[in-house]
């Protein structure tokens, strides 16, 4: 399962409003990919773009040999069953409860009978927490509920793409990291290719396998999580750090007498932090796509930042790198390690349960 998504030179404007224009970057199949960009560099025109809801101007969109952009609109709605999104607020219809919402996609593009669709919803619903919530109104859970329940109902179709549009808005820290699990989980469950646009660093600097930032009207960079993680390109190492000093700024582009003011000022740049773990499944086996931590870095002959790759409470000084790389020392090895996931795996269960 999961496929590749080639997008090559890429161009999306309104009017006389270019959003971004000749993006080009392929989402590997089955791997895990987050598209990150200040306010209104048109993330979410791009997620729309790829399912074929605008049509860019130029560029194509390549999925098993066919291009999405030169589609007619019956060829394009086969398509579509390809993708499974998440909306920001789940996008479900306020007037159905839970169970018919996650139904209407089998009703709609199915044949399948009343019992099928109903075993595939519970299990659905059962996937994310929300077992005995199949009767609840859009309107009567909360918003981390809602999210869940738009995720069960993009994936009542088993997508081979998965596209979420900021899951993690409006949610707390723990059901951020708690969301953020369920899809690492379902990653490994389903082999699909995953693309996430989100404005939350520490799911960018954890999740996923690729990383990809739109800045000023382009594709900055997009490429393996610790390639981004260690690099000291200005855009790419601002945002990804949360750094007030580069040249991004309050109207995305600073303005020229700003930048030379903050570069004749002599100030340092913030050393990179660490780069973390990547998160793991709860059954603690490994996703088909996810890579040993450090394995980029070692293959590039990229040194990572002091502390990078140290399991919670564990080693924390550059002299633990050659361990590293000789590949002896991984998450898993460290004792406190496993405590951590065990507390980790029991949360996630308690949260997906109790709902
Ligand atoms: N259908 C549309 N018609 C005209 N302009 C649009 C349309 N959809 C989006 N835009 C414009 O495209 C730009 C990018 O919007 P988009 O919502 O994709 O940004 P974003 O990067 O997802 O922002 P945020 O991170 O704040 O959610 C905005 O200026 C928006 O006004």
């Amino acid at each position: 399962m999961g496929v590749e998504v080639q997008i090559e030179g890429l161009t999306k404007s309104f009017g006389r409003q270019n959003i971004w224009a000749d993006v080009s970057f392929t989402l590997p199949a089955g791997e895990i990919s987050v598209l990150l960009g200040p306010s209104g560099t048109g993330k979410s025109v791009f997620l729309k773009t790829l399912v074929g809801l605008l049509k860019p101007e130029q560029g194509h969109i390549m999925i098993q040999g066919r291009d999405l952009t030169r589609l007619s609109e019956r060829e394009l709605y086969e398509v579509r069953k390809l993708f499974g999104v998440l909306f920001q607020d789940g996008a479900l219809f306020g007037s159905m409860d839970l169970y018919d919402n996650v139904a209407f996609p089998l009703r709609e593009h199915t044949r399948k009978s009343e019992s099928e669709v109903r075993r595939i919803v519970m299990e659905k619903l059962d996937l994310v927490g929300l077992a005995g919530d199949e009767h609840k109104l859009p309107g009567q859970i909360s918003g981390g509920m809602r999210k869940r329940a738009g995720l069960a109902r993009a994936l009542v179709l088993e997508p081979e793409i998965i596209l979420f549009d900021e899951p993690d808005s409006g949610l707390d820290p723990v059901r951020t990291t708690l969301l953020n699990h369920l899809i690492v989980d379902l990653n490994q469950q389903t082999g699909a290719t995953f693309l996430i646009v989100t404005h939350d660093i520490n799911t960018a600097r954890t999740v996923p396998d690729n990383i990809g930032l739109i800045y000023r009207r382009h594709l900055a960079m997009f490429g393996p999580r610790e390639m981004l993680l260690s690099s000291q390109e200005p855009v790419v190492r601002q945002f990804l750090n949360a750094q007030r000093q580069g040249p991004i700024g309050m109207a995305e582009e600073k303005d020229a007498s700003e930048l030379e003011a903050e570069a004749a000022s002599g100030q340092e740049l913030p050393p990179l932090p660490p780069i973390p773990l990547q998160m793991q499944p709860l059954n603690g086996e490994p996703r088909p796509a996810e890579r040993p931590p450090g394995e980029w870095c070692r293959r590039n002959g990229v040194v990572p930042p002091p502390g990078s790759f140290a399991p919670a409470g564990g080693f924390t000084t550059p002299a633990d790198w050659p361990r590293l790389q000789d590949g002896t020392v991984h998450g898993g090895a460290d004792p406190r390690a496993d405590t951590v996931v065990l507390e980790r795996d029991r949360a996630a269960r308690d949260w997906r349960h109790d709902g």
